[in-house]
Order: structure tokens, then C-alpha cells, then sequence
């Protein structure tokens, strides 16, 4: 490829530079430039192979030594100077910052306006004509050329009082009817008040040090507290800004002035500073006369309990709204309930667990779901009459059921999917008066690595402040399979969590939580949850009787004309039917007169035109829906019943 660097219209931009380069005697940044620019269309050049590799080293070559030479030598030594010359440069307007604050900034502070409320004589100091809008003439004011002071109401202090010193005092000219800074440069003397200090004169009247000294006063700090102002001799007490006296601040460098100056008004900010938290603790003390509970427990129903007078647990917060959920009347445990509510106080035993945690716990947690009453679950007499004695009646009666009586720590139910285990868990909540917490394995497993056992954590430490409770875990073989070399570390750091948590070192006696879990595969179980769940109740398929009672309790809603051998037939038909298949069949053979509905007609009929279910229902019923457990599935919870249950078969 011939190089002809004339032909082509890019290198026309590097000959046009090439020769200004040769004849243009320009300084070295210049020159510096031009050479840059003279290298970059070299690169396009060679980059769009107008050039071959040997032309451009060429060309590269001889600009590049030169462009070095001049960087290096040239521009280079300028570089220190440079970087010296921007150390010291200040702009402009750095050297012009005027502070925000302004007497009326600082009059609008609460604090300030609690304090003047309280100290009538600081009032009448800030306010001499006693006219709000005309506070005090602050900080310097500006002595005009002839020497006299200015037209404003001017207040000398002795060199030993303080005064409300704009941060920067240098250039800022306070007048009094605007009190905003104007930088006009000009000398400044200085006058203010002195808030916890003597006025020793006030718009020419000279008032004697010892009255203002006398009237010196405690300033109620932001937080309830006195406050010492820095640079008050005569110890003066005042919250509200920083005052200097007018001297030191002359004498103080103006940056140590300004810094200390924000530095306080900062910490003034700060202190008066209240969480949303806190504010509505006060508002509701100030609405109700009672103290406001802290937010988790309080957003959510909990299934809570009202408890007995005397009763051990002292919630660490009260929980304002009482569930009151129909078939279960629960009163949560409140401040008039001999609760006695600490404001502030964290419960010792939420210390160290994250707050976030906490709140995730109780709001997403604490079970709100509907009443459920012990018959409105069909048979499992032999359940319920279990349950009610190792949950209800030890959660009730604490005082009976210790020590040797005491509740166990963990009941599992286990049987075939669709028999009422998790129906039975929300019944405890209801029925045990205690915290409920439902939880599965999802809301413990969190995508953050190590989220998952600060979750089981913070679950127990809550139940534990909120005893007694009951934690239901639902499908608890997902979260207490047994452990695997090849399982994930995190899923296996929260099950070592849990057996510790259940029954481990951190568990007391004393704590009265109980952990329901509920499976319908126990055999997957890992063998140290097993043995913490010291009750395993089988929950088998329903009986004939629970069938038939399944099937009336839900017909009761609908018009059916079932004879009772119909109902009998049904229920006789339906063996090997878990419950849910009965609620299931049940629905099917409601929709049976529906489908007998001309379609056109459906959307004037009216619903008591609709016929009443029939036994054909049922019939066309049980073609469509059929048993979900299989003979095997049922012969191995029987076995695992007879191998690990707490009532055999
Ligand atoms: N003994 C029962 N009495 C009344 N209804 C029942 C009974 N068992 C099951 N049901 C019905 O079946 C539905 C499912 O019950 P539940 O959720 O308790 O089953 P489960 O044992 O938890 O099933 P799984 O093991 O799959 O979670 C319930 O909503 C209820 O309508
Ligand atoms: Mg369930």
C-alpha cells in the first residue's frame, strides 16, 4: 500500500499541523498541543490504515521524542508550581461563606422558645419592647465613619459576657430589623446580650451587673438538662447557641470560632432531634395519659391473650390494639393490665438482637388469621383431647404445670396431607391465649447469607418476650430435614440455630414457649429436632363419623335435601378421603346445580331460584374428586407412628 500522504484529505489535517509545528514558534504548552494533536491524527490515520505500520512508527516517532522532550522538560517543571499556586488559592466565595443561622433562625428552635417561655427575664432582655418582632439587636454592630454607633439599638458587654456571635462575625454587618448578615466589610464592634450573663448597658440604660446576675437562671437544656455554654465565665447557663464574648471571639481565630459555633448549634439540632418513635411514644402520652409502646407488636394482631391478673410476663412494650377475632376474644397484655410500660427501656433479652429483625418477627410474623374453634375440626378426638392437655391447660394455668407437669417444649404433628394439622395450630392460637407465631420455612430463609439464623434468633428472643407463645411451624421437614454433607451452610447454620434455640444451652426451664411443628413427611425429619419435639401426635385421615361431620358442617352454609342415609352413604363412600378431599368433594357437588343452569339464564336467576344439592351432586361428585392419600403413604406414617409417635396406634 503506497503511502502518499498528500492524496489523502486526513493527513491534509496533519501536513496543516505539521506545518504549523516547523514554522509557528509558539510557548511549550502550546507546542505541547499542537503535538498531541499532530500524534492523535497519526493514530486515526494508522487506525483507518491510510498508513501502514512502518510509516506511522516513522512519523510517530520523531513527534513522539519531541512531545516527550517538551513534557518532561518543559511543562513538566511547571507542574510543582502549578500545584503550589492552587494550594493557596481560596475562592472568592469560600472566603465570603456567611453562616444560615440568624437570630430568627435561632428564635424559631423549640428549645430556645421553651427557654424564653420559661425565663421571662431572658425574654425581656431578647425583647426589651416586649414586642416579639423586635428582638434584640445581636452580635456586632456597624460603627459608622463618624465613630458614632449606628441608629440601632446597641448593647455593650463587658468583656466577660457572652453574646450570640454569628459564626462568621468577620464580615457580617447584623442590622436589626433585617438580622441577616450583609457583608459589606466593614469594622465590626461588637454588642449582643448575654443570656446567662449581665447586660451592662440596653439601649443606653445602664442596668447594674448584679440585677441581671441575680435574675441568672438555670436554661432548660434541649434534653431536660442544664447546659454549660463554653466561654460563660460567670457560669452562665444556656442552651440555646453558643454565645462568646465579643472579645474572645476577636481574639479567637475566626475558624475555631465558626467551627465550635456549628459545632454547637449541630449538637443543639441533634439533641432536640426526636425518632418518629419517640414522637409518637409523647403523642400518645399526651393523647391517652399513658405511655406510648414501641412500633413492633403493635401494627399487627397478634393473637395474644388477656392475662390473668398477677401474670409473670411483662411485655417490654405494649401492644395498643386488642384482637378481637370473633370465635377468639383475646385482649393483647397492655399497660393497665398491671404491665408496668418502661419508656425507652429495651427488654434485656431483645439486646443484641437486630431491631429490624425484631419488627420483621412481630408485624410479619404473629399469626392474625382467622378464629378457629376446636369444633369446627371434625374427629381427631383423640388430637384435640392431647393437645388440650400438654398446650391449653399449662398455657392457662402456669401455676399448676411445673416443674415435672410442665408443658414439653415441642410438639410435632405429623399425618397425611389435607387432615387439619396446620386447622389444628391456628386453633391452639386461639384456644391457648398465648402469643401465636406462625411461621414457615420461607420467612426464615432469606436470600442474604446469614439473614436466616439471625431470624430464628430474633424469633425465640420475641417469643421469649412475649410468653407464653406458641410457635407454629408449618412444614417444619423443610426447615429440619436431616442434615446432609451436601447441604447449603446456610441452611444448615439455620437448623444448628434452631436445635439450639429449641431446646440448647440458651433455652431456661422457665420459658414457656412452645414449638408446634407440622409435617406430613416425619420420616425426613432430621433425628435432633425429632428428639426436641418430645410429643409427636399422628393426625390421621378422618373417620366415617368426622367425614359425615365434615360434610354437614360444610352443607350447613348451603340448601341441600340429603337424606340423613344419604349422608351416611356419603360418608361410608368417601373412606380413605382426607379432609381437605371432603372439602373438596363437597365443593364439587355444590357447583352440581349450577351446571344445570341454562347458561343464558345465569345471569338473571336469582340465588334462591337455584336448585338444592342433591345425592346425584355427590354421585357426579365423587367421579370427579378422588382420595389424595394412597394405601402406601398411609402404611408409612402408620409405621413411623408405631416406630417414633407418642401414641401408637
Ligand atoms: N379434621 C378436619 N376437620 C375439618 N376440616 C378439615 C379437617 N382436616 C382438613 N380439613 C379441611 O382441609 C383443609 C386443609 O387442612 P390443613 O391445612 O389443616 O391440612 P394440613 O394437615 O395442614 O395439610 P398439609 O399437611 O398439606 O399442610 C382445611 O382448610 C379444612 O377445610
Ligand atoms: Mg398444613
Amino acid at each position: 500500500m503506497e503511502d502518499n500522504p498528500l492524496q489523502s484529505p486526513l493527513l491534509t489535517r496533519w501536513q496543516h499541523l505539521h506545518v504549523q509545528d516547523q514554522v509557528e514558534d509558539c510557548d511549550v504548552s502550546s507546542k505541547a498541543d499542537l503535538l498531541r494533536n499532530l500524534l492523535a491524527q497519526i493514530q486515526y490515520a494508522r487506525a483507518s490504515e491510510i498508513t501502514s505500520t512502518e510509516s506511522t512508527k516513522m512519523l510517530m516517532h520523531a513527534d513522539l521524542t519531541r512531545y516527550g522532550d517538551i513534557v518532561d522538560k518543559d511543562v513538566g517543571c511547571y507542574t510543582e508550581e502549578v500545584l503550589a499556586l492552587v494550594q493557596d488559592h481560596q475562592t472568592v466565595e469560600k472566603r465570603q461563606w456567611k453562616t444560615s443561622l440568624t437570630l430568627e433562625s435561632a428564635l424559631e428552635v423549640d428549645t430556645v422558645q421553651q427557654f424564653l417561655k420559661e425565663n421571662e427575664a431572658a425574654t425581656s432582655e431578647l425583647f426589651p419592647s416586649g414586642n416579639r418582632n423586635e428582638p434584640l439587636l445581636l452580635g456586632p454592630t456597624v460603627t459608622t465613619d463618624t465613630g458614632r454607633s449606628s441608629d440601632h439599638r446597641s448593647v455593650e458587654l463587658s468583656s466577660r459576657q457572652p453574646l450570640l456571635q454569628p459564626s462568621n462575625h468577620q464580615s457580617a454587618n447584623w442590622s436589626r430589623d433585617s438580622l441577616h448578615p450583609v457583608s459589606n466589610g466593614s469594622k465590626m464592634s461588637g454588642s449582643a446580650v448575654g443570656l446567662g450573663g449581665a447586660v451592662s448597658s440596653w439601649n443606653g440604660q445602664t442596668r447594674p451587673e448584679g440585677e441581671w446576675r441575680g435574675n441568672r437562671r438555670n436554661a432548660l437544656g434541649t434534653n431536660g438538662k442544664t447546659a454549660t455554654v463554653a466561654g460563660s465565665e460567670s457560669g452562665n447557663l444556656w442552651s440555646g447557641p453558643t454565645l462568646y464574648s465579643r472579645q474572645d471571639s476577636l481574639k479567637r481565630p475566626l475558624e475555631d470560632a465558626t467551627v465550635e459555633f456549628e459545632e454547637e448549634r449541630c449538637s443543639l439540632a441533634a439533641s432536640s432531634f426526636r425518632t418518629a418513635r419517640d414522637q409518637l411514644a409523647i403523642e400518645e402520652e399526651k393523647k391517652h395519659g399513658r405511655v406510648g409502646g414501641g412500633s413492633y407488636g403493635t401494627s399487627k394482631k397478634c393473637l395474644g391473650t388477656r392475662r390473668g391478673p398477677g401474670s409473670r410476663f411483662v411485655p417490654p412494650v405494649m401492644n395498643r390494639d386488642d384482637c378481637d377475632d370473633g370465635g377468639c376474644l383475646v385482649k393483647a397484655a397492655g399497660p393497665n393490665k398491671g404491665v408496668q410500660q418502661v419508656e425507652g427501656e429495651v427488654d434485656e433479652r431483645l439486646k443484641n438482637i437486630d431491631a429490624k429483625m425484631i419488627e420483621l418477627i412481630t408485624n410479619e410474623i404473629i399469626d392474625h388469621g382467622p378464629a378457629v374453634t376446636w369444633d369446627q375440626i371434625a374427629g381427631l378426638q383423640f388430637a384435640k383431647k392431647t393437645i388440650r392437655e400438654i398446650v391449653i391447660w399449662p398455657m392457662l394455668r402456669p401455676d399448676i404445670f411445673t416443674g415435672l407437669r410442665g408443658p414439653p417444649k415441642g410438639l410435632l404433628l405429623f399425618g397425611p396431607p389435607g387432615t387439619g394439622k396446620t386447622l389444628i395450630g391456628k386453633c391452639i392460637a386461639c384456644q391457648s391465649k398465648s402469643t401465636f407465631f406462625s411461621i414457615s420455612a420461607s420467612s426464615l430463609t432469606s436470600k442474604w447469607v446469614g439473614e436466616g439464623e439471625k431470624m430464628v434468633r430474633a424469633l425465640f428472643a420475641v417469643a421469649r418476650t412475649h410468653q407464653p407463645a406458641v410457635i407454629f411451624i408449618d412444614e417444619i421437614d423443610s426447615l429440619l430435614s436431616q442434615r446432609t454433607d451436601g447441604e447449603h451452610e446456610s441452611s444448615r447454620r439455620i437448623k444448628t440455630e434452631f436445635l439450639v434455640q429449641l431446646d440448647g444451652a440458651t433455652t431456661a426451664e422457665t420459658d414457656r414457649i412452645l414449638v408446634v411443628g407440622a409435617t406430613n413427611r416425619p420420616q425426613e425429619i432430621d433425628e435432633a429436632a425429632r428428639r426436641r419435639f418430645v410429643k409427636r401426635l399422628y393426625i390421621p385421615l378422618p373417620d366415617s363419623d368426622a367425614r359425615r361431620h365434615i360434610v354437614t358442617t360444610l352443607l350447613h352454609q348451603q340448601t341441600h335435601c340429603l337424606t340423613d342415609q344419604q349422608l351416611t352413604s356419603i360418608s361410608e363412600q368417601s373412606h380413605g378421603f382426607s379432609g381437605a378431599d371432603m372439602t373438596s368433594l363437597c365443593r364439587e357437588a355444590a357447583l352440581g346445580p349450577i351446571r344445570t343452569i341454562e347458561f343464558t339464564d345465569i345471569e338473571d336467576i336469582s340465588a334462591d331460584q337455584v336448585r338444592p344439592i342433591n345425592y346425584a351432586d355427590f354421585e357426579a361428585a365423587f367421579r370427579q374428586v378422588k382420595p389424595s392419600v394412597t394405601k402406601d403413604d398411609l402404611h408409612l406414617y402408620i409405621e413411623w407412628n408405631n416406630t417414633f409417635g407418642s401414641w401408637a396406634m
